[in-house]
């Protein structure tokens, strides 16, 4: 009822103790805190709160327009409202080195148990489409060191992206993975890896945790838990799937509406009153009060 039982640092330790089970963590992007809930209850391993759906929420483009404070704000909602450590994607780090310590501190403070810095310039624009820039290695590694010096939990998890793949092949991948891991991220993210194989190649190259991004619609296939555990990969992401479930919902209802002047058609796709006040624990609230809970809702 009303917010997670753990605590942050809890969260954090519970991640950490997962990824060193050598398991592959599935983590589906929560477009709000109540998704967060159904990944929870659904039994995921953690949340994972992405810039595209919080931008897309804002009904705007994913690049580099939300600021930290809505990030933050966002991701301290999320991460609350679940005892599932919570991984945010924190872009660019939001400015320069010192701006990146006082991201990595922001967002600690805000609950999340890990968060990822990517090596793109400003504007950054999705990792899946063309025509992406990086900055140079010394610039982002400094981005890292910043993020890992400012953090004040050991556990929070500083994961480091690298979008170079598009621009300068694999080989500059592995190679920068290998300078994000010296200058202390605790992960990395290979972003907008071709193949099966590349995966296996970044994860080869380096000995801390690896994340594949199976966002759809863009430059990776979609590979299943198997063949991501295959190839060794530790973490998987679903960072955009629920909001475009639910978006593609949403179109369907309303073009159902036109069409039928009901939604009679579409109530089989549709979560049940009762379903959504479980998933809201509406009925502990009468610990408060026991006239909140105090009707029947059958389905
Ligand atoms: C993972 C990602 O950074 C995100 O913000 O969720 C995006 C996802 C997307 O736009 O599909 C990305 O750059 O891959
Ligand atoms: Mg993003």
């Amino acid at each position: 009822m009303l917010y997670a039982s753990l605590t942050a640092a809890e969260k954090r330790a519970n991640f950490r103790a997962e990824l060193a089970t050598g398991k592959l963590l599935r983590i589906p992007g929560a477009f709000n805190p109540l998704s967060a809930r159904l990944i929870e209850r659904k039994g995921f391993d953690g949340v994972y709160i992405s810039g595209a759906v919080l931008s897309a929420d804002l009904g705007l483009p994913d690049i580099g327009l939300t600021t930290l404070t809505e990030v933050a704000g966002r991701s301290q909602q999320i991460a609350r409202m679940t005892n599932l450590p919570a991984l945010v994607d924190a872009d660019t780090g939001f400015g320069e080195p010192m701006n990146v310590a006082r991201t990595v501190q922001t967002l600690e403070d805000a609950g999340v148990a890990g968060l990822h810095i990517e090596d793109q310039v400003n504007p950054k624009r999705c990792g899946h489409l063309d025509g992406k820039q990086v900055v140079d290695e010394d610039t982002v590694v400094k981005r890292i060191r910043a993020a890992v010096d400012g953090r004040r939990d050991p556990n929070l998890l500083i994961m480091a992206r690298t979008d170079i793949r598009a621009i300068d092949g694999l080989q500059a991948s592995i190679d920068r993975a290998k300078a994000l891991v010296d200058a202390g991220a605790d992960a990395i993210f290979p972003e907008a890896m071709r193949d099966l194989s590349e995966f296996e190649a970044v994860r080869a190259a380096i000995d801390v945790p690896v994340l594949a991004n199976m966002t759809e619609f863009g430059k990776s296939e979609l590979f299943t838990t198997q063949q991501l555990t295959d190839v060794g990969v530790n973490i998987v992401i679903y960072p955009v799937s629920l909001l475009r479930l639910a978006m593609g919902a949403a179109e369907r209802g309303l073009d159902t509406i036109t069409e039928h002047g009901s939604l009679t058609p579409m109530l089989g796709e549709m979560q049940h009153r009762a379903d959504l006040y479980e998933l809201l624990d509406y009925s502990s609230y009468n610990a408060f009060d026991d006239n909140i809970f105090n009707f029947q809702v059958t389905k």
